[in-house]
């Protein structure tokens, strides 16, 4: 598979080292300062830039008929825009706000957790991550899909980084040293805790994550998500 990568920082360097592992062939490498893309090289595109490039990344791709894989956070005010735009060019899209196949495990552990406490009124959620300082967004976009798990199993309306009121998941976001990313959801009562964690030890889960994401859609139309692509249900 010929892949275009679009961003070349942490992640960008760890995805070539992983693609190469599986045989694949990096044939650009995108980033702040390129200035020509050759997209009819590419089977597909891998996105882990920046907030504010990804969109434009993205719809390019598209506009290029190239297949997309996105692991840019922080970004998802445009998604529906960025759908839109794939559908009406009959092209192909994965967007995951973590790749890592133990985390997408981890998001239906937390779906059906939230579903079991429900009904016990006794116990309040609240959820903290912690990454690395270079990080640009918070929260994490993996915090924002659990918090969505939660919301969509419980009576909780929303989420807010701070307390909030009965209705409300508060998120903690911590910035410390070199952290890859650590998950942590638990339901507090007077009595007891139930707590939930993932915790990445390096990056390689999300770039493989999104290596096989990128194998996965070659062939395919549409708009996918990891659930899709590892089959969950
Ligand atoms: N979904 C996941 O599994 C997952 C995992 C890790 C990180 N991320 C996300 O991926 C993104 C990148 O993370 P990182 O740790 O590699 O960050 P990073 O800062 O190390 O790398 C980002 C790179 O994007 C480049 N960039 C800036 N503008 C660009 C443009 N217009 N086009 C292309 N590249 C451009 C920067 O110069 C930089 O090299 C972040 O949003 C992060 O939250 C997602
Ligand atoms: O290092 C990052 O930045 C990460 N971003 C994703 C997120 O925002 O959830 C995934 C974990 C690492």
């Amino acid at each position: 598979m010929k892949i275009g990568l679009f961003g070349y920082g942490k992640m960008g360097k760890m995805i070539e080292q992983i693609a190469q592992q599986r045989r694949h062939t990096i044939v650009a490498k995108v980033d702040i300062n390129t200035t020509e893309v050759d997209y009819k090289n590419m089977d597909v595109a891998i996105d882990f830039s920046t907030p504010d490039a990804a969109f434009n990344n993205i719809t390019t791709c598209f506009e290029n008929e190239v297949p997309v894989i996105s692991g840019t956070t922080g970004w998802l005010s445009d998604y529906d825009k960025a759908v839109d735009i794939c559908q009406a060019k009959k092209g192909a899209f994965i967007y995951a706000s973590n790749f890592s196949l133990g985390v997408n495990v981890f998001f239906e552990l937390n779906s059906y957790l939230a579903k079991m406490m429900s009904t016990l009124n006794q116990y309040k959620v609240s959820m903290e991550e912690i990454h690395h300082t270079q990080k640009l967004d918070a929260p994490s976009g993996t915090a924002i899909t659990l918090a969505d798990g939660i919301i969509e199993n419980t009576n909780y309306l929303d989420w807010k980084l701070e307390e909030g009121d009965d209705k409300i998941i508060p998120i903690t976001s911590k910035r410390e040293g070199t952290v890859p990313g650590t998950h942590t959801i638990t339901y507090k009562s007077e009595v007891d805790d139930v707590e939930i964690k993932h915790t990445a030890n390096n990056r390689e889960g999300f770039a493989l994550g999104a290596v096989i994401a990128a194998e996965w859609i070659q062939g395919k139309t549409g708009i996918f998500s990891m659930k899709n692509v590892l089959n969950l249900k």
